[in-house]
């Protein structure tokens, strides 16, 4: 097997790249590889409209390394206030992709979430009208499910019924974690995808609750059991094109995730492309990489693919221990250990 693997250089379909102080940080490592990426919008206040999405897209553009083209590509925060005007003007703004569903409560500054999908189906039509994808975080909040349970219960409660209720709709099921959404996704029609991380693709819930709880494994929707684990490296090493990279990329402050009660998100933008490399490889799937990581995701969108190209070499380095974050400090996944596959900064 060949100690190189060069690709189509890929974009990130999900990330959080925060705000303020953090940007050249968060920036840096992603436009270190990726040459666009979808913006997460739970920033705080979050980006609820086209006019918030293009001050935020500004700060971002002037965070970037010199000479850099990264693209952010913007998205609105769904509220239970948000019209189907909203999302035409975010549409007829340029920048703006997709629109984010967060149910109220479910993750990181999801307060000012939906707390109902049918309050907000005048924007899911123009939503569907525009051709701009919906983005789920797909879990139910309430208090006496499970947490374990929570992305299955979405699709039963919710994601069939969006699905059937809106057939041109582009879905984009975020950061899947579970065997049950896998499927889901492979049985729905071609407008349905799914973003898959790094970590749900290398891990599962004994790698962060074995031998000690290991904070910096923590994320939303948490990692599942190993059969899941299984059924999400089959999705993304099948070739189908419903299934792409979105890192969920989601830095918190060492002292925010360190904590009695730490909040969820695991930093990888540092080392995204390796460390699904390293998934791959495990599958001796090097060769379906491209089109997970390159491919598949632009197709979703509708814009063109990359043509410049990155390069990996199988060369073991060792990963920072931490990383500047602003005046704080991040730990990103993998901190101090070994990771397979390095970055050629220079272009092949
Ligand atoms: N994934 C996470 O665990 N956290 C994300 C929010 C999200 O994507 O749900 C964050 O913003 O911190
Ligand atoms: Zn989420
Ligand atoms: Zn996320």
């Amino acid at each position: 097997m060949s100690d190189r693997l060069t690709l189509l250089r890929p974009d990130d379909w999900h990330i959080h790249l925060r705000d303020g102080a953090v940007l050249p940080h968060t920036v840096g490592d992603v436009a270190r590889t990726f040459a666009r990426a979808i913006v997460m919008p739970n920033t705080v206040p979050p980006v609820r409209d086209a006019a918030e999405a293009g001050a935020y897209r500004e700060r971002i553009l002037a965070a970037r390394p010199v000479g850099s083209r990264f693209e952010p590509l913007m998205v609105l925060y769904l509220t239970d206030r948000t019209s189907a005007d909203d999302i035409r003007a975010a549409k007829a703004s340029g920048f703006v992709y997709a629109a984010k569903l967060y149910p109220a409560g479910a993750t990181t500054n999801s307060d000012s979430g939906v707390t109902s999908i049918d309050k907000i189906f005048p924007a899911i039509e123009a939503l569907a009208e525009t051709g701009m994808p919906l983005l789920v975080h797909g879990e139910v909040t309430h208090a006496d499910v499970d947490v374990f349970d929570r992305e299955k219960r979405f699709i039963d409660e919710h994601m069939r019924r969006l699905v059937d209720r809106f057939p041109t709709l582009k879905v984009v099921f975020e950061h899947i974690t579970t065997a049950d959404a896998a499927q889901f996704v492979s049985e729905a029609p071609a407008n349905v995808g799914a973003t898959i991380t790094a970590q749900h693709l290398l891990y599962n819930r004994n790698h962060m609750l074995v031998g000690g709880i290991r904070p910096h494994f923590y994320c939303l929707p948490i990692l599942k059991r190993n059969t899941h684990q299984v059924a999400l490296l089959d999705a993304a090493t099948s070739g189908n094109r419903k299934f792409f990279l979105g890192t969920d990329s989601a830095p918190h402050a060492q002292h925010a995730k360190e904590a009695a009660c730490g909040c969820a998100g695991c930093y990888t933008a540092y080392a995204a492309i390796e460390m699904y490399a390293e998934a791959f490889e495990q599958r001796n799937a090097l060769d379906k990489l491209e089109g997970f990581a390159s491919l598949h995701g632009p197709a979703f969108y509708g814009l063109p693919a990359n043509t410049d190209r990155i390069t990996l070499v199988r060369e073991e380095w060792t990963a920072p221990s931490s990383l500047p974050f602003g005046d704080n400090l991040v730990i990103p996944l993998r901190a101090g250990e070994k990771l397979r596959w390095r970055l050629l900064e220079e272009n092949a």
